[in-house]
């Protein structure tokens, strides 16, 4: 008789980074049986099994693949990298790695973490459906080979492996190492005084529960024939918020004076650009990394919010936090960050 195993395994691929180890902390709590691969090793817990490795090493992959019930990939390298070759050979090579490796395995369910800024193009975009176009100008390296990986991920959704992507945006909460400590250190130095555009542009700040919820969901939702199977679905807070407010709350939270002064967006914008060229000229003689890089600025001055109703239809998505609740426990989270008097 075939033994039946009454919990679910997965595999976290990326499980030593923010969003990764977030996960795997919700799939311990609701009781999966947990596996963790990732390039480097950030914390221990004796209910998970790590396999350290290369993901674009399907050798690496397959040990860490046995017996696995759904694969999450959310390992990436971190989006401020200005390496065009790193983001190819992990977002895209990487990625069929890991699909080769699901099918040599076995695995039948893979959730991408994708970005719902493979929409996106500097311009504004409002209550964004995935039906909206991959941008066909991308604001970055990053983005450019996001998009090619999610596509390569739903494209590769078949009989024997189910796929999804998860396009989360603007993820924040505890541990993050990117949007605090960013704003922080803007701070530290001076640099947060300024408001970019009118201040009144609506953007997806996305709580980092909500997005692992998310995630759940939909590698919950991926039995045979489940209409979820090859889609992409935006995952927010369903509350878009003025980003000037969002920033100003983290800040005020942690000490520091909110931003005040206006500078136009498109002046803006152009002198990031002109500054990035020279950097670029530079950067065989010196590396300089830009506080104001155009995508940064794109990011702080325009429109960019998602609709979630598809996510709410297929797998009964909500968000499990709500923004006020969501800021207060970052801020209280980052106690080595707030300004000392
Ligand atoms: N942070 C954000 O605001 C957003 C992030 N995302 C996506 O969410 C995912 C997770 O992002 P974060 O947790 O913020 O990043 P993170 O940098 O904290 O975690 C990424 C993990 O991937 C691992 N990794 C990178 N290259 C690897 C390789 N070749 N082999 C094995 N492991 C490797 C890293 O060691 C790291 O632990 C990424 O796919 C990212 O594109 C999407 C939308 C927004
Ligand atoms: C210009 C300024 C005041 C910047 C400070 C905040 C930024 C560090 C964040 C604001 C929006 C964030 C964001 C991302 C990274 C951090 C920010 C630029 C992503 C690029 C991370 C990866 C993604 O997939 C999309 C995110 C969009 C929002």
């Amino acid at each position: 008789m075939a033994v039946r195993r009454s919990k679910k395994k997965c595999l976290v691929i990326g499980g030593c980074g923010f969003l990764g180890r977030h996960l795997v902390e919700e799939l311990l709590e609701r009781d999966y049986t947990v596996n963790v691969f990732d390039m480097r090793s950030t914390f221990e817990d004796e209910m998970v099994t790590f396999f350290i490795g290369d993901l674009c090493k399907t050798e690496d992959l397959l040990p860490a693949m046995e017996n696995v019930d759904i694969v999450f990939h959310c390992a990436s390298p971190a989006p401020s990298s200005d390496n065009y070759q790193l983001f190819y050979r992990v977002n895209y090579e990487g990625t069929k790695s890991v699909i080769s490796a699901c099918k040599e395995a076995g695995v039948q369910r893979l959730v991408l973490t994708s970005s719902a800024s493979v929409v996106f193009e500097g311009v504004d975009i409002q209550n964004g459906s995935e039906d909206l176009p991959y941008a066909s100008h991308p604001i970055d390296y990053y983005t450019e080979t996001k998009i090619l990986q999610e596509k390569e991920v739903l494209k590769s959704n078949c009989e024997d492996l189910h796929t999804i992507a998860v396009r989360p945006h603007g993820i924040f909460g505890p541990r993050d190492p990117q949007l605090v400590p960013t704003v922080v250190d803007m701070a530290r130095k001076g640099k947060s005084k300024y408001i970019i555009g009118d201040g009144r542009n609506l953007v997806d700040f996305t709580y980092v529960k909500n997005v692992v919820h998310g995630h759940i969901l939909a590698g919950e939702s991926l039995d045979e024939g489940s209409v979820t199977c090859g889609k992409a679905y935006h995952i927010t807070n369903d509350d878009p918020i003025y980003f000037w407010d969002f920033l100003s709350k983290i800040l005020i939270g942690l000490g520091y004076a909110a931003p005040r002064y206006k500078i136009p967006y498109t002046l803006l914008f152009y002198i990031a650009l002109v500054v990035q060229f020279f950097c670029t000229l530079l950067k065989p003689l010196v590396v300089i990394k830009l506080t104001f890089s155009p995508m940064r600025v794109a990011l702080a001055g325009t429109h960019h919010y998602y609709s979630c109703e598809r996510a709410k239809n297929d797998f009964a998505y909500k968000p499990l936090v709500n923004m006020d609740k969501a800021i207060d426990l970052t801020v209280q989270s980052y106690a080595e960050l707030r300004k000392k008097d």
